[in-house]
């Protein structure tokens, strides 16, 4: 476990990321981490609530005429109407829902940022993962500001640079919240690779503005 500064953020030992105000600053980006942003028996009810409450949808996509099941559920909700796409399927909006709203207006002041739609993943298990993409869709505009909260198994979230292919790694426990910002989605891939270890499920939240 790496050391801790004053806002309980890991103090990066990698060379080349400098530290100020709880922000980590790396090439080409920036974020900020909160391990346990949520209390533990905030999470424990988060996850029980969104895990029977949210309507979880098997997506899939269609590659080269096979129809091909995303490795986690999805669920769209938000308070914008305007269809949003990824990975080549749309989704509509759900309408938020009261512990997504409680969510999201403890999160807001953090990420200075009124997020008005939200993108929920369910991992099953260590099969489930999501691949190598960025957030970096044209309706979310030039750097957004991405605020990922996750509530289940710690699992492990990688950046890898699309020029220099530097890779940086960030454990994101029950509870913790992620603030990706600056330039990072124009510049970093991310990825929850599949583990191999015995997980328990894992919802994860990313709140976005759509323009
Ligand atoms: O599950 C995660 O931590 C990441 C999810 C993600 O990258 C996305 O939904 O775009
Ligand atoms: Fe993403």
């Amino acid at each position: 476990m790496s050391q801790l500064d004053i806002f309980g953020n890991p103090i990066l030992q990698k060379s080349g990321s400098i530290f100020k105000k709880g922000i980590t600053v790396i090439e080409n980006g920036e974020y900020i981490f909160y391990p346990n942003f949520f209390s533990k028996e905030e999470s424990d009810s988060f996850l029980k609530t969104l895990r029977s409450n949210i309507i979880w949808k098997q997506e899939s996509m269609n590659m080269y005429g096979k129809k091909i099941d995303f490795p986690r559920l999805t669920a769209w909700y938000g308070n914008n109407d305007k269809p949003y796409s990824f990975s080549g399927i749309t989704l509509q909006p759900l309408p938020w829902s009261s512990e997504i709203l409680s969510i999201k207006s403890k999160i807001e002041p953090v990420a200075n940022t009124a997020f008005n739609s939200v993108l929920l993943n369910l991992y099953r298990d260590g099969n489930d993962s999501i691949s190598w993409h960025t957030d970096a869709e044209k309706e979310l505009g030039i750097n957004p500001v991405i605020a990922s909260v996750n509530f289940g198994a710690t699992r492990k979230f990688q950046l890898r640079h699309i020029k220099t292919k530097e890779k940086l790694e960030i454990e994101l426990t029950h509870g913790s919240l992620l603030i990706m910002q600056g330039e990072l989605q124009h510049f970093w891939q991310h990825q929850v690779p599949k583990t191999s270890k015995i997980v328990r499920e894992r919802i994860n939240l990313t709140f976005r503005v759509i323009k």
